[in-house]
């Protein structure tokens, strides 16, 4: 049994929406399938899930909300006549939508239920055309699929109990069709992953069936060892392992939820990336070993928008207590840190720049000058990532002097380093201005 995940590319429009039901015919094993909402068709357009929020911003300051509330039935409205599906569907569609929107929810359960509409409306029509082809095809609810999430908004996470419920779903012998991006909690109440967490639904459901395959089907033939938005047609990785994508989709390779493959990797399901306008191309298999490949990186990651907190005090490495009296002040705003790399009397804090309003940010300052008395504290914002990642590295001699010739070749500064425990990445901070030229050099160097 396969499962099977399409993304908001894949499920765009009427015509991917036809390649998505061929490539499930192609495979008597793809017996479940996870969908986003749509996504973009062109770079212009605009995703579903993105109209949604702002119907739901609309309805939240009290704005009329009618014209948000078309352009998302416009989306439906076409892909159900290019699959020349009754018109019905669209009514219904818009009924579920109207109702939630007039439900008796609080504000937050609200929007979460209004963003979550787009993977559900989808999962709908998906069915339903499917059904029309003569395919024993049905539509599931995530609550009576078992996904049951803990109460995060926007964030939340899978609850253990969830997988013995999934496993259930092995006994029929229909096609299920699963909305990605949301469950409920124990409680019933809806919750939505974070942006892009269909990925995450696709990789709880085959952990939860045990799948022998995880499909994610999207735009691209492969993972690319770096993204192909930065270098022209970069070299395809073949296969990877769990912990070298877990890394590089913490880095920025967006092609694959960060948090995704943790409940596919715990239950030892294979993942395989695949391109559904080309289902022939072998794509990449992500698996717990593989073999000696005798290139130390197998992929370079960027990210944007992270910013950095330093504190500087004499004797900082004999003042006990330090760290965590700083890192507490950050967890009573509700701050997650990214890494801490450190010196004798210094220590940085890095954080995505987000999470740091100007509010929280003189509050925080304010508080490590009067708990902690520091020397110097400043926050420097603009702030990218670069990582550069293989299971390999621990045993090759000379690849952070590659990189950091790298960094020279593109006269980049490097602002920080860290090198994890485990030696599958090394991370490098840098000024954002200097990513695209930093990931190009970096490539050269590594795979040209
Ligand atoms: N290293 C990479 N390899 C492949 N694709 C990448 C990489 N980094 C970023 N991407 C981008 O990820 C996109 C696919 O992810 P996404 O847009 O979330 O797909 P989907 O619509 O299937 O959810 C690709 O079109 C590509 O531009
Ligand atoms: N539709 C949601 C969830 C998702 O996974 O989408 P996509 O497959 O388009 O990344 C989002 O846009 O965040």
């Amino acid at each position: 049994m396969k499962v099977a995940k399409f993304g908001g590319s894949s499920v765009a429009s009427a015509e991917q929406l036809k390649k998505v039901a061929c490539i499930i015919q192609d495979d008597p094993a793809r017996r479940v399938i996870v969908v986003s909402a749509p996504g973009k068709r062109n770079s212009e357009d605009v995703k579903v899930t993105d109209l949604l929020i702002n119907l739901g911003n609309a309805y939240q300051v009290g704005k009329d909300y009618q014209y948000e509330l078309e352009r998302v039935l416009h989306r439906y409205q076409i892909i159900i006549a290019g699959l020349q599906l009754s018109s019905e569907l669209v009514n219904t569609i818009s009924q579920d939508l109207v109702q939630v929107l007039e439900k008796d929810y609080d504000i937050e359960t609200k929007l979460e239920a209004i963003k979550a509409s787009g993977e559900d409306s989808l999962a709908k029509i998906l069915s339903t055309y499917l059904i029309s082809l003569g395919i024993d095809a049905r539509y599931l609810n995530p609550q009576d699929a078992g996904i049951i999430l803990s109460d995060q908004p926007g964030s939340a996470q899978i609850l253990p109990e969830s997988f013995e419920k999934i496993y259930k779903l092995r006994k029929s012998n229909q096609i299920f069709v699963i909305p990605g991006f949301f469950g409920y909690t124990p409680e019933g109440k809806l919750v939505t992953f974070s942006r892009g967490g269909s990925d995450i639904t696709g990789s709880i459901v085959a952990a939860g069936l045990k799948a022998e395959l995880y499909e994610n089907f999207t735009d691209v033939d492969s993972v690319y060892c770096v993204n192909p938005q930065i270098v022209d047609q970069p070299k395809e990785i073949t296969s990877l392992t769990y912990k070298e994508m877990r890394e590089l989709a913490y880095g920025g390779f967006s092609v694959f939820h960060a948090e995704a493959l943790i409940p596919a990797f715990k239950a030892k399901i294979p993942v395989c990336i695949k391109n559904t306008n080309n289902p022939n191309a072998l794509g990449t298999i992500i698996v717990s070993e593989k073999e000696v490949r005798g290139n130390p990186v197998v992929g370079i990651a960027s990210d944007k928008g992270f910013m950095s907190l330093y504190v500087s005090k004499y004797l900082m490495n004999r003042e006990v207590g330090f760290g965590r009296r700083l890192l507490n002040i950050l967890e009573d705003e509700g701050i997650s840190y990214e890494h801490t790399p450190s010196g004798i009397d210094d220590l940085s804090v890095v954080l995505r720049e987000k999470q740091m309003t100007p509010e929280k940010e003189s509050f925080v300052i304010e508080r490590i000058n009067n708990e902690l008395h520091p020397d110097l504290v400043y926050i420097e914002r603009g702030l990218a990532l670069i990582m550069i990642v293989g299971e390999e590295m621990h045993s090759h001699i000379g690849t952070a002097a590659k990189a950091t010739q790298a960094f020279a070749d593109a006269k980049v500064n490097i602002e920080m380093i860290n090198q994890g425990s485990s030696e599958v990445s090394v991370m490098f901070g840098i000024k954002e201005e200097g990513v695209e030229r930093a990931v190009r050099s970096l490539y050269n160097a590594f795979f040209r």
